[in-house]
Parts: C-alpha cells; structure tokens; sequence
C-alpha cells in the first residue's frame, strides 16, 4: 500500500501511489521533429494524441519559488484546433494482459495444521446493532415501495460543494467533472504521454492496468487535500521518494503536468477556462517541487532500490508462503512498515509487503505472501520464487509502528496475513524491553488458516506481557471479537488485513470508545492496490 499507514483520522493519504510519471511543470510542446507528436502509444488510436497546449509553467528549480508564482499568459487558444481533434479515446491497451498472468492460486487441499491450543475463539451470532449515527451503525431501512421507487427512478448523487481556497475550488471542480469519465481521462493521459514522450514508456510497466488506477488515485488524493499543507506536503514527499524505483527524474515532470493538464482541459472542459488551468498549473507546480525535492534529498542518504536475494521459502499453506531475503546493502526500517517489492518475472510491477518481523541482527528480512488469483506478484512469490532469485525492494514506508515514548497498551488485530506487521511489533516491544500489555487478534476464516499461530504462541509463551487469541471467522465480523473483551481506553489500536476488516474494525473500535487518533493502519486505498 503505499499504504500511508495513517492513523485512522488521517484518510489514509501517504504512500507511493505508483504513476511512473509524477506531476509537473509543463513546458512547450515538443515538436514531431523531436519525437514528441506522431509515435503511436502501444495500442493505443493514433488520432487521439492531439491535445491543448498549456500555459508556460515555472521550470524546475530547487527554490521553491515556482509554487507560488502565477502562470504567464497563455498562448492564444490552440485549443479550438486541438479540440477538434479526433474525439475517440485511445484503447487501453495495456489493461488486458491476462493471459500473460501466472496461474492463479492452487486450490489443493492441505493438510490441518496442528495447534490444538488454545482453542480459537469463535464470534458470536451477530450482536444489537450499534445505536443509529455511531459509526458502523446500519442506515434506516427504507420502505420496500420507496426502495423499489428509488431503484426504478435513480438519482444523480448531488455533488459536494467545493470548498477551500480558490485554487482548492477550481480543481475540485474540476475533479467533480471528470469523476464520471475518470476511466477515459486515464486512458487519455497515457495515449498523450506515450506518444509525446516514448522515451518514458519503459519506465512503466508491460500492462499498465493497475497503474493506471494509481496514478489517478494519487491526483485525487492531492488534489483533496491541496488546502491541508501538512497532509499533502507528507504524502508528496512518499510519493516523490517512491519515485525514484522507478527511474523517475526531475525532467520528467513536466511532460506528465503537461499531459496531465491536456487530459483535464479535454473531460473537464464545461468547466475548465483561464482561471482554472492556472490553478492547477500553481497546484501541480507545488506538487511536483515537494516531489522532487523529496526524492533529491533521499537521494543522498538511500538507494533508489534494493537488490535482495531470497535466502528461504517456507510455503506454510497451499497458497501462503513465507519469504526470507536478504539485501545486498543495510535496509534500515521500523516494525510495523513495509516495503514495495518488485519480481523478475513481473518487471515494473511493484506490490507491498510488510515486514513479518522487526529488524533483524542478521539484516535478513520476511514476507507472508499470499497468492491471490491472477495476483502477478503474490502468485510468482508464492509459486516460483526460490532460494537465490533475485528481488527489488524500494524504500520502506508506513508509519503504522510503536510509539515508545508512551506506556500504553497495544491493541491489534491481524486478519490473514495481516499477522505479519502484528508480529513484528510485537517483537519490537519484547526488543524494547517493555512490559506494556499487548494484546493481539488473530483472524483467519478456517483453523487451517491460523498459518502463522504456532509463531504468536511461542510468542505468548515467552512474553507474560503478550496475549494472543485466535479468532475463527468467516462471516466477516472477525473485529466484533474485540467487544467481549476490554476496556481498552488505555490501548493504542493497530488494525493489519483485508480492507473491508480494516473498515469495520475502525467502526468496531470507534463504538467501542477508542478515539480515531489511536487507531493505526494502513491504507485501505493503497491495499486495495497491492492485492495482488
Ligand atoms: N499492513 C497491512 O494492513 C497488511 C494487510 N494485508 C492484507 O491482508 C489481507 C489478507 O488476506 P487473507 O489472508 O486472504 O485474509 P482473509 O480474507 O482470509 O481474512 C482474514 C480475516 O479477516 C476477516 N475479514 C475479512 N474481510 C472482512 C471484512 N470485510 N470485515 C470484517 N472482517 C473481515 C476474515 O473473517 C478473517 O477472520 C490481504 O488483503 C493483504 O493485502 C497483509 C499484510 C499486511
């Protein structure tokens, strides 16, 4: 995920959201004698590469300055001319790549795991629902009549109303804008980059449907938060240091503003005009300078990526295995974090993955994988990768870890193998020779899924301090467990799993009392992105 662990007041809003490009400072377009125009995107319509030019934008510079400074005039409208461009959308190309994909998961049974001790708890029959208006709390059931009434006469959502600075208005229109069609406006960003600027076209990967999600949740992302410096400037910062796997370069930059802006102008057109290209060009201008920055200062202190050799693989289930590497270089990171990781299979495709353990005198470093059907990087791991293979790791990320300057309790709730960081915290805290109450919930839908059980309760065993119990649970409710438990206002939380778990377990904590600024975990929007 680039998963900004975030607390969950935080929205979940740091992380490398993966667009090979990053955000920019246009600059004029190149001529085709440059290359910059006729070359066709792989797959892609060749008429659709036609888009408005932008206003001249701050070059790049170490300054600063270039965030603030206002756009010159723009050229005279070419986009009339541009506009009248074929109105067809360059194919995804690259979002069809299936038959490419390693198989998906094996299905054999496997043998039932032995630890019988202590008997896992089950979750109890669906309890009284939480009173109305609490989080979590069911909306009132409509009138069979009304529902069917609503379903047969549907409603356009009303949309939110802008609010903010003037250029957090403006690009928030335009966002509402092209929200509906944000499918083609990605479509159509990637046909204007790729054939401007093919010399990035490897910088992306082979298929670029995952891809081409991320880089759109990232522009969202910023532009939600334009007004809110703090939140912004630590998700940019990520997403620039993220970067630098990919190859990413500062002069990149304005070609993906450029397309960027090009994409904007044409879906958001009944919105878009003088005053609102120039706020985004003063939005991304900022966006892009944070990035570069970000990634330049990175630069000096950690490698862009890691080479890491898989020194052990441990497949635990059918379809879970726990891999061990080792980096060809120190991999400083905190308990709790993870990391992208990138296959040889799988070139440019990177996936997170958390640590399993806290850091380790040995350096080496542990995964739990879990091959997902048609997961490219989940299933290679699981199937194919072997002692000395060779991964790529990028930087570690995530600040879902302990605070050690406070002696309160620590809550978790691993589901799968969203063990994994629990483990490692755990750990972390037995490593701190702290005597804080730990208290873990560790969800799987079968016994036999309690992969990692046997691990937590030689943990238990060792640690007095450290209570883990197994929670048996496949209607989805693994997080009520917490309620027969308690009280748990002396605790911090920390939520690792399946998206929909990390939700409702963020409603079950919050109806239970503990306040969102105590409630950690990744993002779910990032996890999502990394399923597979
Ligand atoms: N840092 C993190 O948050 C990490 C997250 N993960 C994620 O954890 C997931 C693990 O997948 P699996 O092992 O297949 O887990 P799973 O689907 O087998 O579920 C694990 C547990 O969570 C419960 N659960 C699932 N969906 C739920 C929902 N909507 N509401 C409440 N409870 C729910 C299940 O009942 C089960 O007890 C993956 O999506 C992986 O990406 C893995 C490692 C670290």
């Amino acid at each position: 995920m680039d998963a900004p662990t975030t607390t969950s007041a935080g929205n979940g809003t740091s992380g490398d959201s993966g667009g090979g490009g990053g955000w920019f400072t246009p600059r004029k377009a190149p001529k085709p004698s440059e290359g910059g125009e006729p070359t066709q995107p792989e797959g892609s319509e060749p008429e659709a590469a036609e888009s408005r030019r932008v206003s001249a934008i701050r070059p790049l510079g170490r300054s600063g300055a270039a965030s603030t400074s206002a756009p010159e005039a723009r050229p005279a409208p070419e986009a009339e001319r541009e506009r009248a461009a074929d109105e067809r959308i360059p194919a995804a190309r690259d979002a069809a790549e299936p038959a490419s994909a390693p198989a998906a998961a094996q299905s054999a049974p496997h043998a039932p795991a032995s630890h019988p001790e202590p008997r896992p708890e089950r979750v109890p029959e669906p309890r009284q629902q939480p009173p109305q208006g609490q989080p979590g709390s069911p909306q009132p059931q409509a009138a069979p009549q009304a529902q069917a009434q609503a379903q047969a006469q549907p409603r356009p959502e009303p949309r939110p109303v802008p609010q903010g600075s003037p250029d957090a208005i403006r690009v928030q229109r335009t966002m509402a804008e092209i929200g509906p069609v944000a499918d083609k406006v990605t479509s159509y960003f990637y046909a204007l980059l790729f054939t401007r600027h093919p010399d990035l076209r490897p910088l992306f990967p082979a298929a670029m449907d995952t891809q081409r999600d991320r880089l759109l949740k990232a522009l969202l992302t910023a532009a939600e938060h334009i007004d809110n410096t703090e939140v912004l400037t630590a998700y940019l910062k990520n997403l620039g240091r993220g970067h630098r796997k990919y190859g990413t370069r500062p002069e990149h930059y304005p070609a993906v503003g450029e397309c960027l802006i090009g994409s904007l102008s044409r879906y958001g057109s009944a919105v878009w005009d003088e005053e609102t290209e120039a706020a985004w060009v003063r939005t991304y201008t900022t966006i892009s300078q944070i990035m570069i920055d970000a990634a330049a200062a990175d630069e000096l202190r950690a490698p862009a990526w890691w080479f890491a050799e898989v020194v052990s693989h441990d497949l635990r289930t059918p379809d879970i295995a726990v891999v061990t590497v080792r980096p060809d270089q120190p991999y400083p990171f905190l308990a709790g974090q993870y990391t992208s990781l990138e296959t040889p299979w799988w070139p440019r495709i990177w996936r997170h993955y958390s640590f399993a353990s806290a850091p380790r005198s040995d350096g080496l470093l542990s995964f739990h994988v879990k091959a997902v059907p048609a997961g490219w990087v989940s299933n290679a791991l699981v199937h194919h990768a072997r002692p000395g293979d060779v991964l790529r790791l990028g930087a570690p990320a995530g600040s879902m870890t302990v605070d050690h300057t406070t002696d309160s309790g620590l809550l978790c709730l691993g589901g799968g193998t969203g063990i994994a960081p629990i483990k490692a915290l755990v750990e972390d805290v037995a490593e701190h020779g702290e005597r804080r109450p730990v208290e873990v919930f560790y969800g799987a839908r079968t016994d036999h899924d309690l992969y990692d059980i046997d691990t937590m309760l030689r943990l238990q065993q060792t640690h007095p301090w450290l209570s883990v119990r197994p929670v048996v649970d496949d209607h989805a409710q693994f997080p009520d467990a917490v309620r027969e438990y308690g009280p748990w206002n002396e605790y911090d939380a920390y939520l690792s799993g399946p998206p929909g778990m990390i939700r409702s377990g963020v409603d079950a904590l919050r109806d239970i009392g503990i306040p969102a600024g105590r409630i950690r975990h990744d993002s779910v929007e990032e996890l999502v992105a990394a399923a597979d």
